[in-house]
């Protein structure tokens, strides 16, 4: 048996106290019945189709209304309008619940509080997800039974290791023609790297699914009665089921022996785990993030949503088992990180994670990790050091919110009317801890259009945009002097779309756009020197810096692009530039980052170095090395062979497989690079890579070749950013030429 990579049971998250406040029994109490989740997949696979489920089961809302459904109602967590009408999930949104999970070893049942935070499945909306990872504890894994492992899926993964997120695992759709869970969880394990096993088999296929055998406590679950309310547990398993259960039972103890050693030494001493040491092991795999129990059901059916419940209260983590970090600022910047401890009597730490605007002012979403946040209580923003007072606390049930005088450590609430920005830091004032180097990743605008007001353009315009510029990180607005134009970027069509809905919507404003355009960027191959001097003598006092140096790719040869936008680094010696003038240099720099003279796109992945330089007792001015900077890099920038890039996506279609070839030729006429292709049963899925710029007008293309059946019906895909990729020569010369037209445009205009 291997015993390769397993997590010894001491070796698990061991939370060192670092400060002086311990955890008291009520805290422990507290926080071992409670549950920080998010539900994260790929877009429709049935996310909020599921948190409908738990709400219900956990007597949260009244009835169960459909996404898409007939009622024309709408899902609880899909509230704005948008969302109900397009039946996709655009905004992350909170809620809360109880359940009384039930032991399955002595029956006994114990409450917890769980707060759930759905999350949007489309690639546009990932910021959303990304936010919410970062502050909860575990997650559930939504995949269908069907489509397996697909490019969000790897996408979600990929988010829940950036923030150490421990994941049961759900495969959702089991009613489905051609569900397959063994190939499901397969793909867990190839696809995402990721040890796991099923805790449970079907019991019934397709229309006839009506529960499941529980592999760790042998017996048979069923849903019964009116919307799968009744839960009836059976010890006896179906007989022609036995053998399965058996098989997978033991495949189960065979991946955990993998991963945990208490099972492994049990295996490797020829005995059988008890139910119980089943359970811990995978509880103790979970939480390492070292492994994921794999659960099946299907949401739409009413079927094995309460048993996964159960496994959120026994499999993920309480608020106190995740290790969570933060920074002294009074300390410097590479002092040892402290530990934050959720007890109610530590100092108050508070992460604001998501912003809001709503009728009553900001609401700010707010993570207390540890202390009591109260209602009229003040609190310090760490980040800007000013004191404000708490006018409203609120915890949030979707769209709907309920007043609150105090929240404690380990919860998720919101509050109104604080100024703040997404990612700032709340204390008490008697704490210097800050979590702000746990920033979040943001990544960068893909795509973007100029926008412009129908008719006269009111005070409307820029405060809708300037809000959901406060909103959404990944959405950026910029005036082009060039073109006169308001540009907006974004993380894809849909996300732009959505915007300039909303403004119509929520502003009254109508918008016209132009033709989307690929956000390109540009960046430097090779080292370059700088040696520049700035001087300018036109009576009364001048302007003098000089600046020596040189600029490097910030990424090895041959590495894909970060996305980082620069670095700088200042190896001045002496005083031949005094300190104060400096960030001024730094300044130029990056403010010459924003415009690459190739053709006007932001620049990326350049470190800039400052070696020396001079200045002047009289001429000399922060303006002077500012200009400097700006200037240097842009000479420096020409012989440092510049390239422009662009961003190259990973599509995934699917379609039934008669289509497979005018797939694949069109996916090679759009100089895309096959990577992978699958058939199953009766469609293919085929992934590609092809850069953004070529995937123009896609959909249309797919809906022709496929003889005009809907591409819902019929065809599907989806795509993610991949890298960022250099352009074709060809295209490289193309993009400059039309900006020096441009330019020159612009210049004769003067
Ligand atoms: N057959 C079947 N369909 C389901 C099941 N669960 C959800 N669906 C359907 O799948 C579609 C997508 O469901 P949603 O709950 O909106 O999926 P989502 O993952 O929240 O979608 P986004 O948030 O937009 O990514 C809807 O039409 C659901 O009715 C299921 O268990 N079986």
């Amino acid at each position: 048996m291997p015993c390769k990579g397993r997590t010894p049971h001491s070796e698990l998250p061991d939370i060192p106290n670092v400060l002086t406040h311990e955890l008291s029994e009520q805290d422990h109490q507290r926080l071992k019945f409670q549950r920080n989740i998010g539900v994260s997949a790929h877009i429709d696979s049935g996310k909020t189709t599921l948190t409908e489920r738990i709400l219900y089961y956990t007597g949260r809302i009244k009835d169960i209304h459909e996404v898409r459904g007939r009622d024309a109602v709408g899902a609880k967590m899909d509230s704005m309008d948008l969302e109900r009408e397009k039946g996709i999930t655009i905004q992350s949104a909170a809620t809360f619940c109880d359940w009384e999970a039930t032991s399955a070893e002595t029956g006994e049942k114990q409450k917890f509080a769980i707060n759930i935070i759905d999350t949007p499945g489309h690639v546009d909306f990932t910021i959303e997800v990304e936010r919410a990872l970062r502050v909860l504890d575990g997650a559930i894994l939504v995949l269908c039974a069907v489509a397996g492992v697909q490019s969000q899926t790897t996408t979600v993964d990929r988010q829940m290791r950036r923030y150490n997120v421990p994941r049961i695992s759900f495969v959702n759709k089991m009613d489905r023609p051609g569900a397959n869970p063994w190939r499901i969880v397969q793909q867990i394990r190839t696809k995402l790297h990721k040890p796991a096993a099923a805790v449970q088999i079907p019991i019934g296929t397709e229309d006839q699914f009506r529960g499941v055998v529980d592999l760790v406590h042998w017996r048979a679950i069923y849903n019964e009665g009116l919307k799968g309310v009744d839960v009836v547990v059976k010890d006896e398993i179906p007989a022609d089921l036995i053998d399965l259960a058996k098989e997978k039972r033991q495949e189960l103890i065979e991946a955990l022996s993998d991963v945990d050693d208490e099972i492994g030494d049990i295996v490797l001493a020829d005995e059988l785990p008890s139910n119980r040491q089943i359970q811990d092991a995978i509880r103790r795999a979970t939480v390492s993030c070292k492994f994921s129990p794999v659960f099946i059901g299907s949401a739409v059916k009413n079927t094995a949503v309460q048993p996964l419940l159960d496994g959120v209260c026994d499999y993920l983590p309480g608020p106190n088992e995740k290790e969570v970090l933060a920074r002294d600022i009074e300390q410097p910047a590479d002092g040892p990180p402290v530990h934050l401890v959720p007890a109610e009597k530590a100092p108050l730490v508070g992460l604001a994670f998501k912003l809001e605007e709503s009728r009553f002012g900001q609401l700010t979403y707010m993570r207390v990790y540890q202390g009591t946040l109260r209602r009229s209580g003040m609190i310090y923003n760490a980040r800007t050091g000013k004191k404000v007072k708490v006018p409203r606390l609120v915890r949030m049930h979707s769209n709907e919110m309920e007043d609150i005088d105090f929240i404690g450590p380990g919860e998720i609430c919101a509050i109104f009317g604080v100024e703040c920005s997404s990612g700032d830091t709340f204390t008490d004032g008697t704490t210097s801890l800050s979590m702000a180097s746990t920033s979040m990743y943001v990544p960068e605008p893909v795509i973007s259009l100029a926008i412009q007001m129908k008719g006269l353009e009111t005070p409307n315009f820029s405060r809708a945009l300037n809000r959901f510029q406060r909103e959404d990180p990944t959405f950026k607005v910029h005036f082009d002097p060039v073109s006169k134009e308001t540009i907006i970027s974004g993380m894809g069509e849909l996300h732009l779309e959505i915007y300039v809905e909303r403004m119509r919507r929520e502003y009254n404003i109508d918008c016209t756009t132009g033709k989307p355009r690929v956000a390109f960027r540009e960046t430097i191959s090779q080292e370059a020197d700088f040696d520049y001097t700035h001087k300018k003598q036109t009576g009364g006092a001048g302007q003098y810096a000089k600046v020596i140096g040189h600029i490097s790719p910030l990424n090895q040869p041959g590495e894909p692009d970060t996305g980082k936008e620069g670095e700088f680094v200042n190896q001045v010696m002496g005083g031949n530039i005094p300190s104060n003038f400096i960030p001024a240099v730094e300044k130029g720099f990056f403010e010459a980052l924003q415009k690459g003279t190739l053709s006007g796109n932001p620049v990326t992945g350049v470190r800039f170095t400052l070696s020396d330089g001079q200045y002047h007792i009289v001429d000399s001015s922060e303006l002077a090395f500012r200009i400097a900077g700006i200037q240097a890099f842009r000479t420096a920038f020409k012989g440092a062979r510049p390239v422009i890039l662009e961003p190259v996506m990973t599509v995934e279609v699917v379609a039934p497989t008669e289509f497979q070839s005018v797939v694949i030729a069109g996916l090679n006429t759009r100089r895309g690079t096959i990577v992978d292709s699958e058939v199953r049963d009766d469609e293919f899925v085929c992934t590609a890579e092809v850069a953004l710029n070529d995937m123009f007008g896609y959909s249309n293309q797919l809906r022709g070749s496929t003889q005009g059946k809907g591409l819902r019906q019929c065809c599907d895909f989806d795509f993610e950013l991949q890298n960022h990729q250099q352009v074709l020569p060809s295209l490289q010369k193309e993009l400059e030429e039309a900006y020096q037209k441009q330019l020159a445009a612009q210049h004769s205009k003067k």
